[in-house]
């Protein structure tokens, strides 16, 4: 359990700024996460994700503002990193050291490790443990870094997009970790691109795009975000409008061509599958767009590599 008093953020930053040459990677970022919250960390490439761990891990120094962990100042990292643990976008292991010996290197310099509940993940994670560093794929490299940290009782876990090389079975097990790690009371600062993945275990989430906080909301306010893209394809023309026109969620109607209609959806499909029955239905595809794609959307294409200092 931290060793701060509750009322202190797990995580606060205020007004933290980085600043590459003439690039803004993180801008005026004011942000609080209370102990126990598991917090989602949003935004499209090159938004400033992993520039703000950074700073939090105190491996980059802010251009201005600054940012704490249970109070105390992230480059303080002696102090600090006794109260979390991390894992990195990019998971360096030693390559000539087995997993086991990468485990417990990282569990002789981090926060303290509970080695029974260890020993449960790495079967859980179907790790391999006596091979060399080397030897593992991204995935398995994620999967030595994961384990080290959910293992850790630290009160705060820093995780940067840790799912990138799972596959399903192994993102569902990170999924209950993250659940287990909330209800022993310890604070996740979640890095992420996957709406699922943020939805299934965050309680709140915060936005960002070129390194500006654009908003912090709860679940249900996220999922306005949500939408599907339907394609349909029919035996023969419909009339004009085929009753489609105004159904409830039914958004960017287009034709194509005379067979082919594309529209977006938001909400329950009833509707639109009431006007569609009385349509001679041949093809019907649903997608649900990526969450770079919704960011698009909602945030507009200005995203590209950071905001620009204005001379
Ligand atoms: N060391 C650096 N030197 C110069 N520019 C940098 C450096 N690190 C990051 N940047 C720039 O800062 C911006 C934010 O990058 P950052 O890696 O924090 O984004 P991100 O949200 O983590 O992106 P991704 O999801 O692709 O990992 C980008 O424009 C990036 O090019």
């Amino acid at each position: 359990m931290p060793a701060s008093a509750p009322a202190v953020p797990a995580l606060r930053a205020e007004h933290l700024s980085k600043r590459f040459s003439r690039t803004v990677a993180v801008d005026d970022l004011s942000l609080a996460v209370p102990p126990g919250e598991v917090f989602g960390f949003l935004g499209p490439n090159g938004a400033g994700k992993s520039t703000t761990i950074r700073l939090v891990l105190g491996l980059l120094r802010p251009s201005g503002g600054h940012v704490e962990v249970f109070g105390v100042p992230a480059h303080d990292v002696g102090r600090a990193h006794r109260q979390l643990a991390h894992v990195p976008a990019d998971v360096a292991l030693w390559p000539a050291l087995t997993g086991r010996e990468c485990l417990d290197l990282l569990a002789a310099v981090g926060p303290g490790t509970d080695l029974a509940y260890r020993a449960e993940l790495v079967e859980r994670f179907a790790l391999d443990p006596d091979r060399r560093a080397r030897t593992y794929s991204t995935g398995n490299r994620q999967k030595v870094a994961l384990v080290a940290a959910f293992a850790t009782r630290a009160p705060l876990l820093v995780l940067d997009e840790p799912t990138s090389g799972l596959d399903p079975l192994m993102e569902r097990e990170f999924r209950r970790c993250v659940t287990e790690a909330a209800a022993r009371g310890q604070t996740v600062f979640l890095s992420s691109h996957q709406l699922a993945e943020v939805e299934a275990v965050c309680s709140r989430v915060g936005i960002l795009r070129q390194g500006r906080l654009v908003e912090v909301a709860g679940l249900h306010e996220l999922r306005r975000l949500r939408r599907s893209e339907i394609s349909v394809t029919l035996a023969r023309p419909a009339a004009a409008g085929a009753g489609l026109t105004g159904v409830d969620g039914v958004a960017d109607l287009r034709w194509t061509s005379p067979l082919e209609l594309t529209m977006t959806l938001a909400g329950p499909p009833a509707p639109v599958l009431r006007a569609l029955a009385g349509l001679d239905v041949v093809a019907l595809d649903v997608r649900e767009p990526s969450l770079e794609e919704l960011f698009l959307d909602f945030y507009g294409d200005d995203r590209s590599t950071g905001a620009e200092v204005r001379a």
